[in-house]
């Protein structure tokens, strides 16, 4: 069977999606699971945007061991150099360059001739080289671009010293049909092709990004690019869990095999979902909550008597457990670090008595503590930076009654150790909540996104809420979670609130330090 490489570009091209920015706790968190799930490549980001991603593409580099680290660079020897500062410290760096190819992005965006593309390209692809052993070149936009055109810059560019040719439908506009032929056309036309590894990297504006995906495997490609749980810019990139769970169930039609470790799926996406704020609808494949459940009785009846009449994947496949009840109100503390290692956690000692309290607390109110419940108290914990001291909740309260106007008292630890209480109205509770916090801390803060959801059944079950804000016209989205809604509500408020402060504190530092 023929091997494609996993490359993974949630933390750069899924990181585009619109509302979402991850910290560089989150995104190491994820780059680690990444690397537990076992791609090949994963792109961490894109240094030259920002000193935040320098920063976390830097960490990330350091960290991660057994993938291979990438990051994205403009045809320009600055976003090179800039990649390479933070890349150098990968296990195998590599590089990833883009320059669009297509009449429509050379003549209105680029405002360069295909001689000048051609030129820049092959250019910036041999300086690249003489740092990183392993570049990738992206012709951006190739789908629209043209054949012969693409086939003479590919050839000068693998001449230059590239390693790996990516053909992208940037703009999720290709079929199947022709998403294979380009790379088969790629494989017959280009003379020097075999130098090269082959990659396809599509989005799905046309909900066609997963058979693209596979049609380019069919016909040469052998690595594939893709986000967990398809997020990304505008409708996504290819969702990397279907490409890789198709192959393995349709294994008789599509003869390729993946490194990765497909039980390890869900709890990436669960991670990614949670990180993100992008929850993964019911029904999304291999990963949604009802991707294995069935409703109506002739299902039913079938899967009591054959689960092979209505299910082809088990939920074991993807690492979906059928019963995921963990501790409980007597379990004492090594039980719960065995299972925050089981759960792919690596806590500090501080971090996990932090957790064995915050455990203890919510076995007192809910009977069954689950492993989502877990995850939903460790993700927070492990993504908090602690060297920064930021906004804190230290109590409210909320008068609600019909026919009266809500009204909150909220007291909050400010950054520099001092604690405000002040009150306020709205009209809802949580409103009143978020019109008091905004009072105490001083900037225009408005809010464009709430949603809340629970975390598993029940009555007693964990709250959790996403919100996105407008700080002081920075865009910028938290999360909270607890037993109640209304703190949930406030925590996910100073979640946001905080991310911009640490952004900000960050900058002044590096300023300082300048
Ligand atoms: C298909 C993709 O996903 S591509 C990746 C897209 N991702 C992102 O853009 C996220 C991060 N981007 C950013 O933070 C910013 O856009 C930055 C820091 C990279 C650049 O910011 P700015 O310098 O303000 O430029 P801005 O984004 O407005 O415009 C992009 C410039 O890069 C040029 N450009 C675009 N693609 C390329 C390329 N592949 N190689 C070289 N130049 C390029 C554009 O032509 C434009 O140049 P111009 O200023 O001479 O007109
Ligand atoms: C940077 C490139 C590869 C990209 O994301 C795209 O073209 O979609
Ligand atoms: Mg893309």
């Amino acid at each position: 069977m023929a091997h494609v490489n996993i490359f993974d570009t949630t933390l750069r091209d899924g990181e585009q999606s619109p509302g979402v920015n991850l910290n560089g706790l989150e995104k190491l968190e994820i780059a680690k699971q990444l690397e537990r799930l076992g791609v090949d490549i994963m792109e961490a980001g894109f240094p030259a945007s920002s000193k935040n991603e320098f920063d976390s593409v830097k960490t990330i580099a350091q960290t991660i061991r057994t993938s291979s680290v990438t990051g994205l660079a403009r045809a320009k020897k600055s976003d090179i150099d800039t990649a390479w500062e933070a890349l150098n410290y990968a296990a195998e760096p590599r590089l990833h360059i883009f320059l669009a190819t297509s009449p429509i992005h050379m003549t209105h965006k680029l405002k360069k001739t295909p001689e000048e593309v051609i030129e820049t390209a092959v250019e910036m692809v041999s300086y690249a080289r003489e740092r990183f052993p392993q570049v990738e070149w992206s012709a951006e936009d190739a789908c629209r671009s043209d054949l012969d055109f693409l086939a003479t810059i590919i050839e000068r560019v693998i001449d230059a010293g590239a390693t790996v040719i990516n053909l992208p439908d940037t703009v999720g506009y290709t079929t199947p049909e022709e998403y294979g032929f380009l790379f088969r056309y790629m494989r017959e036309n280009v003379p020097n092709i075999d130098r090269v590894s082959l990659s396809a990297h599509c989005h799905d504006d046309l909900g066609m990004a997963v058979a693209n995906s596979l049609a380019a495997i069919e016909n040469g490609a052998t690595q594939v690019e893709g986000t967990i749980n398809g997020i990304g810019e505008r409708a996504g990139n290819a969702s990397l869990e279907e490409i890789a769970v198709a192959l393995k169930i349709r294994g008789d039609k599509l003869p390729y095999t993946t490194n990765l470790v497909l039980h390890e799926l869900k709890r990436t996406s669960d991670m990614v979902s949670k990180f993100t704020g992008m929850k993964v609808p019911g029904n999304k494949a291999v990963v949604g909550a009802n991707a294995f459940a069935h409703e109506s009785g002739i299902h039913q009846d079938g899967v009591l008597k054959n689960a092979s009449t209505y299910e082809i994947i088990t939920p074991e496949l993807v690492g979906v457990k059928a019963n995921n009840l963990v501790l409980g109100k007597h379990s004492g503390r090594h039980a719960f670090k065995d299972r925050t290692i089981a759960l792919g956690y690596d806590l500090t000692e501080a971090q996990i008595s932090e957790g064995f309290k915050q455990f203890k607390l919510l076995t007192d109110k809910k009977k069954e503590v689950t492993d989502d419940d877990l995850f939903t108290i460790l993700v927070d914990l492990q993504t908090k930076n602690e060297d920064i001291s930021q906004y804190e909740l230290q109590a409210f309260q909320v008068h609600y009654g019909s026919g009266n106007r809500p009204s909150a008292t909220v007291a909050l630890r400010k950054p520099d150790g001092n604690v405000v209480e002040t009150a306020g109205i709205g009209q809802g509770s949580v409103e009143a909540i978020y019109n008091t916090m905004e009072a105490l801390i001083s900037e225009k803060i408005v809010l464009t996104d709430y949603s809340l959801h629970s975390v598993g059944e029940g009555r007693d079950a964990l709250a959790e809420v996403y919100v996105r804000l407008n700080v002081q016209d920075t865009p910028v989205s938290g999360r909270g979670a607890a037993q109640d809604v209304l703190e949930a509500s406030a925590q996910a408020f100073l979640n946001a609130v905080n991310r911009v402060y640490v952004n900000q504190f960050l900058a002044q530092k590096d300023q300082v330090q300048l």
